[in-house]
């Protein structure tokens, strides 16, 4: 077997949601070759990525039908996260992907589905962070059990103002608005000062080198998101709803918003929360009490990807309010709705990434 075989060979594998072979998309590394014995390293789009058996048994075939079929073969999975931004010098530039989860309307579990998310990538082996910048509710303090805790300040090259070191949890990296100003105090602020607490708190924190910034949103569509995507490059965004006609509708508000032309921040996906209700004894039943697949008919009405549908269960209620979310624990019936729906986002991600324009921040023209 020769070098030139395996890679020929290997050039009829597919990288599925890419639509090109995983030889001309680079993504072939260190092939060695021993007598019948072949390895080589197939570097991924996302360390999260579900496709990996995959690509694994399409590797494995193609070399043993069209090279050798006593080949025996290893394949090495790696990752190096994609990323369309070519600001580096702008805002967070060390962040490969910066993510805002959004919900039309408020409660439908919006901060849930971030921090199960922020949790899920990192356990695929990303480095996540997740900023809680629901200024009006911020939810990760007590989601993470951080309440009252106080961020550390640090000073870096090139700011002379010092920077907000993130907390460390569960494996992420994480920061709250909630954690820096009076959750009293922010309630009552609108316009001009919201804002430009949420510019501070973007820009303020240094969050160093990661594969995914999770950004928890305020609900609704307002300013405050203008202001974040006028600040921040936001690679997509993942709309949050319930099944319910009035959590849709206001869904398709937000949907709407990041669509508009002046703003065209892509949609990563949706995701269906409180789909239908498990109760803990009965893990195969499902009660749909909120009706049933209104979240996948909304995305299919869209033709937007549909990363998700995740059970109304107790313990995710539970694992909440206690400040140990769902993926930290060991419910593993549960945390595979969110683990699936995580690889569906890591996925959907590479894709925007290879397909559509670059990150940056959107530049509004007012009037
Ligand atoms: N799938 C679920 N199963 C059970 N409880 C859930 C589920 N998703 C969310 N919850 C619970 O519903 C409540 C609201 O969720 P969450 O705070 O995540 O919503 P939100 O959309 O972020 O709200 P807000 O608009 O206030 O920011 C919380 O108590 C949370 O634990």
């Amino acid at each position: 077997m020769t070098q030139e075989q395996i890679l020929k060979a290997l050039s009829n594998v597919q990288e599925p949601d890419l639509g090109k072979d995983i030889v001309t998309l680079n993504m072939v590394k260190d092939t060695e070759i021993n007598d019948n014995n072949v390895s080589f390293t197939v570097v991924l789009t996302t360390p999260a990525c579900p496709l990996k058996d995959l690509i694994r048994n399409a590797c494995v075939n193609a070399v043993q039908i069209l090279v050798n079929k006593e080949a025996k073969v290893t394949v090495n999975f790696t990752s190096n996260t994609s990323s369309n931004r070519q600001d580096t010098q702008a805002v967070l530039p060390k962040v490969k992907n910066i993510i805002a989860v959004v919900s039309g309307k408020g409660g439908v579990g919006k901060s849930t589905v971030s921090a199960n998310l922020a949790l899920a990538l990192a356990q695929g082996g990303a480095q996540v962070g997740l900023m809680d910048a629901d200024i009006y509710g911020p939810s990760v303090p007590i989601m993470f059990g951080v309440r009252g805790e106080r961020p550390m300040m640090m000073q870096i090259e090139g700011n002379d103002k010092g920077v907000i070191v993130p907390l460390e949890k569960y494996g992420i990296k994480l920061m709250s608005i909630g954690l820096l100003v009076d959750e009293k105090n922010a309630v009552v602020w609108r316009g001009p000062m919201a804002s430009s607490a949420i510019r501070q708190f973007v820009t303020d924190v240094y969050w160093d080198e990661l594969d995914y910034l999770i950004i928890d949103m305020p609900p609704g569509t307002g300013d405050i998101h203008l202001t974040l995507m006028q600040t921040v490059p936001v690679t997509g965004v993942v709309v949050v709803t319930t099944p319910q006609d009035v959590a849709l509708a206001d869904a398709k508000k937000g949907i709407a918003m990041f669509g508009q032309a002046q703003i065209k921040v892509p949609i990563i996906g949706l995701v269906e929360n409180m789909s239908y209700f498990t109760p803990a004894e009965l893990p195969n039943n499902k009660y749909y009490i909120f009706g049933k697949e209104g979240g996948k008919k909304l995305a299919e009405e869209y033709d937007i990807p549909l990363l998700g549908q995740i059970p109304l269960v107790q313990s995710i209620r539970e694992g909440g309010d206690n400040g140990e979310p769902i993926m930290a624990s060991n419910d593993e019936i549960t945390k595979k709705a969110f683990e699936e729906f995580a690889g569906a986002a890591a996925r959907s991600i590479a894709m925007r990434n290879a397909n559509l324009e670059v990150t940056k921040v959107i530049e509004i023209v007012e009037g």
